[in-house]
C-alpha cells in the first residue's frame, strides 16, 4: 500500500469540495499522493488536471496537476446551488472508493463533505452520514467517529441523532464499545501505548450526585469502572464544562463525549482549520475534513483548505504506518 495514492471523493459538487481539492493539491504537491474522484465538469474552471484510468496512474501525474478519476454525474454543478439529480453520483463515488480500498488499489479514503439531507431526498440515502455508510459497506458492526487536532481529540458516543434521543440511545453497551474501539485505534494508529481517556458526563456537573440527572451514575460510571478495572487509563464521568481548558486537555489523549455537539463544539472552536474527522474501527483508513459543504461560500474562492490538507496528511501517515506495522 506504501506506493498507492489516496482516493479523495468529490462529496457534494455544489459545495466547497471541488475547490478545496484543487487548493489541497497545490499545497501538498507530491508530498501526499491522491486523486480526486468526481465529474471533471464540477471542478473550478481552468483547473489544471489530468484524467487517470487507474488509481496507480496518479503517482505519475505532475505535482502541479490534479489527478482525476472521472465518475459521470447526471448534471453540471453550480457552486452553492444544489442539483438533486447529482445526489446519486455522490453516493456512487463513496461506494466506488470503498471498493477500491478493500481491493488494496488505494492506500486510504478521504471524503469531501456531503450534504446528508440532499442525499436522503435526492438518492434515498438511508444513513445519517459517511460514518454509518462506510461501516455498512465494510460490513463492520460498530465504528467510531473521532475528531482529531494537534491539541485535542474528541469522540461523540452518539452522533447524528436528535438531542431528545440521546438519553435513550446512550447505552452502557454502546458506550463501552465506543471506548474500546477508540482506545484500540489510538494504540494502533496514533502510537499511544496506553491512551489516557477522559469521559464526560451527560448532565450538568456530571449529574451533581444525582440531583441533575441519573445517566452519569447509572450508565456512564459503571462503564468507566469496568474498563478501569481492566487496566485502561480512564476517568469519568467528568463535568464537561471543565474538560476543555488547556490544563485539563493536558491530562488526557482523548475525550469521550456523550453527544455530537458536546464533542464537536470544543474541537471546532479550538482548531476548526486543523481538525480532522477520522473513522476508527474500519478495515481501512478513512479521514475527512471537519467541516461541511459550506454552500454559502462555495465558488467564491475563499474556502479554507487546511482541514482537508490535514485530513489527507493524516490518511497518508496512518496508511504508511499500517504498511510498516500491519
Ligand atoms: N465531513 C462532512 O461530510 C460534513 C461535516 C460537517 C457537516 N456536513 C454537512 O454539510 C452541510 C452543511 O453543514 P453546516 O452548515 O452545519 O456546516 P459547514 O461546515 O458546511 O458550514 C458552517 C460555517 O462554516 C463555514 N465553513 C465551513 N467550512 C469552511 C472552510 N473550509 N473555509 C471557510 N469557511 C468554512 C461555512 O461557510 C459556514 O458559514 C450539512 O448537510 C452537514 O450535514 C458534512
Ligand atoms: N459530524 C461530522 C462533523 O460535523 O464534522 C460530520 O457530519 C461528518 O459526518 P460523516 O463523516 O459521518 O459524514
Amino acid at each position: 500500500m506504501g506506493s498507492l495514492p489516496i482516493a479523495l471523493t468529490c462529496g457534494e459538487p455544489a459545495g466547497i469540495g471541488p475547490e478545496i481539492a484543487v487548493k489541497a493539491r497545490q499545497i501538498l504537491g507530491a508530498e501526499v499522493p491522491f486523486f480526486w474522484m468526481g465529474d471533471p465538469r464540477h471542478l473550478p474552471p481552468h483547473t489544471a488536471h489530468r484524467l487517470i484510468h487507474r488509481p496507480a496512474e496518479a503517482m505519475a501525474v505532475p505535482a502541479n496537476e490534479l489527478p482525476v478519476l472521472a465518475h459521470p454525474f447526471a448534471a453540471p454543478a453550480t457552486p452553492g446551488k444544489i442539483t438533486y439529480a447529482n445526489a446519486r453520483g455522490v453516493v456512487e463515488v463513496i461506494a466506488r472508493a470503498v471498493d477500491m480500498v478493500l481491493k488494496n488499489e488505494v492506500a486510504a479514503i478521504c471524503t469531501s463533505p456531503i450534504n446528508k439531507k440532499v442525499l436522503k431526498d435526492g438518492a434515498g440515502f438511508g444513513f445519517p452520514g459517511h460514518t454509518e455508510f462506510l461501516a455498512f459497506l465494510a460490513r463492520v458492526e460498530q465504528v467510531v467517529m473521532m475528531l482529531a487536532a494537534p491539541e485535542l481529540r474528541v469522540v461523540p458516543a452518539t452522533i447524528h441523532i436528535p438531542i431528545s434521543e440521546v438519553p435513550r440511545q446512550l447505552t452502557a453497551e454502546g458506550l463501552e464499545a465506543t471506548i474500546r474501539i477508540t482506545e484500540a485505534g489510538l494504540r494502533r494508529d496514533f502510537g499511544l501505548t496506553r491512551p489516557r481517556i477522559a469521559v464526560s458526563g451527560l448532565n450538568p456537573h456530571a449529574g451533581e450526585g444525582g440531583a441533575m440527572g441519573t445517566e452519569d451514575a447509572r450508565v456512564i460510571a459503571p462503564v468507566v469502572a469496568k474498563l478501569a478495572s481492566e487496566g485502561m487509563a480512564i476517568r469519568g464521568p467528568l463535568p464537561a464544562d471543565t474538560m476543555f481548558h488547556p490544563r485539563a486537555r493536558a491530562t488526557y489523549d482523548v475525550a469521550i463525549c456523550m453527544y455530537h455537539d458536546q464533542a464537536l463544539i470544543p474541537i471546532k472552536t479550538i482548531d476548526f482549520d486543523g481538525g480532522v474527522n477520522v473513522t476508527l474501527g474500519l478495515p481501512f483508513v478513512r479521514t475527512s475534513p471537519d467541516h461541511g459543504t459550506a454552500l454559502d461560500i462555495a465558488g467564491k474562492g475563499i474556502a479554507e483548505p487546511s482541514s482537508l490538507v490535514a485530513a489527507l496528511r493524516m490518511a497518508h501517515h496512518m496508511a504508511e504506518a499500517r504498511v510498516r506495522q500491519p
